[in-house]
């Protein structure tokens, strides 16, 4: 068996990774590793899962916390994984991060996003932002199979890039023209309550934030650019809107010359024949977020607007799935050579 610890394991990210190796046939959750909730067991925090799993959270130096394991997932915050994934892979663990610590291949792409987010440029481990791969799947299959190191993408980033890169790679849409329209479930927020994240303010409000620069823009631009060989801008609009799961990302560019629906559409589904969790719908499918949650698939529905001659992609997916816990766990299979769709193989609860 496999053995995992979680580093995080109180918060959202953590717990969803938790629920899913329960069910996975060759992992075992051995370790989990928080701050504030050390010493009671996940149940207290999580009751769904009193008599499931009981384990006792530790903490990050205790002596639980500190054998080895074969995979350690940190969903903690920015800062957390950079400082500590060296001693892991010291003691031979893989390591999968789901923050920005690990999502940028070099301390110079690095540095541009921790400028545009007002973090301090310089990185804790910066001799493993060279072998550290992003962590998309779709795009990254054969060097995440080979990785030590994984740095999963944000929420955000992942539902835009699966619906633009096809759009770019396949030259259906001019990438100087792209916009990509986000709306988010609360719970990307994380567990904590703040003024702005607790129930009186979210019900039935919708707003966008971040206007001056979102985390994720400088992630997607970063991969649109490294693929197309230029760089690529695009305008990045995010919103919060009063649902717990979900992002629905709808994307836009400019057709280019010859470019009709029949064939966007072939385009999508040509790019993602070989990717189980990618589901390309053509524009009639009545899609919505209640379709991929609670599973790690993203479903795009492609479209064209004829009367502007615009590409029109909507990408729904789960953010603790497909955005989150859902595509470590397809990380972390690709990283031991099992199938990629192991322990993910659910379709989510309608409605
Ligand atoms: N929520 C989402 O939709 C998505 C989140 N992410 C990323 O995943 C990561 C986790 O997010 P999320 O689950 O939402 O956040 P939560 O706030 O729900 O959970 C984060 C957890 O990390 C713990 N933690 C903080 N610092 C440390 C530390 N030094 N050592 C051990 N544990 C620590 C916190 O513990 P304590 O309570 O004790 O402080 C908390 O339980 C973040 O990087 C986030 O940006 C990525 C994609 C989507
Ligand atoms: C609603 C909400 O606040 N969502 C978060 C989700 C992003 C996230 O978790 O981002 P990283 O993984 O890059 O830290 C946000 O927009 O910042």
């Amino acid at each position: 068996m496999i053995k995992a610890k979680i580093v995080g394991a109180g918060g959202y990210g953590g717990v969803g990774i938790l629920e899913l190796l329960m069910r996975h046939p060759e992992v075992e959750p051995a370790a989990l590793v928080d701050v504030v909730d050390a010493g009671r067991p996940i149940s207290d925090l999580y009751p769904h899962l009193a008599g499931y799993c009981d384990l006792e959270i530790c903490t990050p130096d205790s002596d639980r916390a500190c054998e080895t394991y074969d995979v350690v997932f940190f969903s903690t915050p920015d800062g957390v994984g950079m400082q500590a994934a060296a001693g892991e892979l010291e003691r031979g663990a893989k390591v999968i991060d789901y923050s920005g610590d690990f999502r940028f291949g070099s301390a110079e792409s690095y540095a541009d996003y921790a400028n545009f987010i007002g973090r301090e440029p310089e990185h804790a481990s910066p001799d493993l932002l060279e072998e550290a791969v992003y962590g998309v799947p779709e795009f990254h299959r054969d060097a995440i199979a080979g990785a030590r190191l994984v740095g999963n993408p944000g929420c955000f980033a992942i539902s835009a890039l699966l619906g633009l890169v096809p759009a770019v790679g396949a030259k259906l849409a001019a990438p100087g023209t792209l916009i990509a329209d986000g709306k988010t479930g609360v719970s990307g927020a994380g567990k904590k309550a703040s003024p702005v994240f607790h129930y009186p303010a979210r019900y039935e409000q919708m707003n966008a934030y971040k206007l001056g620069g979102h985390q994720h823009l400088v992630e997607v631009e970063h991969e649109l650019s490294a693929r197309a060989g230029r760089r690529i801008a695009l305008t990045f609009t995010t919103q919060v809107v009063p649902v717990c799961r979900g992002i629905m990302t709808s994307l836009y560019g400019t057709l280019e010359e010859g470019v009709d629906y029949a064939r966007a559409l072939a385009a999508y589904r040509d790019f993602y024949a070989d990717a189980p969790f990618v589901r390309v719908c053509d524009r009639s499918v009545p899609a919505g977020t209640h379709h991929v949650r609670g599973s790690n698939r993203a479903l795009l529905l492609i479209d064209v607007d004829e009367r502007t001659g615009r590409l029109r992609v909507i990408s729904h997916i789960d953010n603790l799935m497909k955005g989150q816990a859902g595509n470590a766990l397809q990380n972390m299979n690709l990283m031991f050579g099992l199938d990629e769709t192991a322990g993910l193989t659910e379709p989510g609860r309608y409605p």
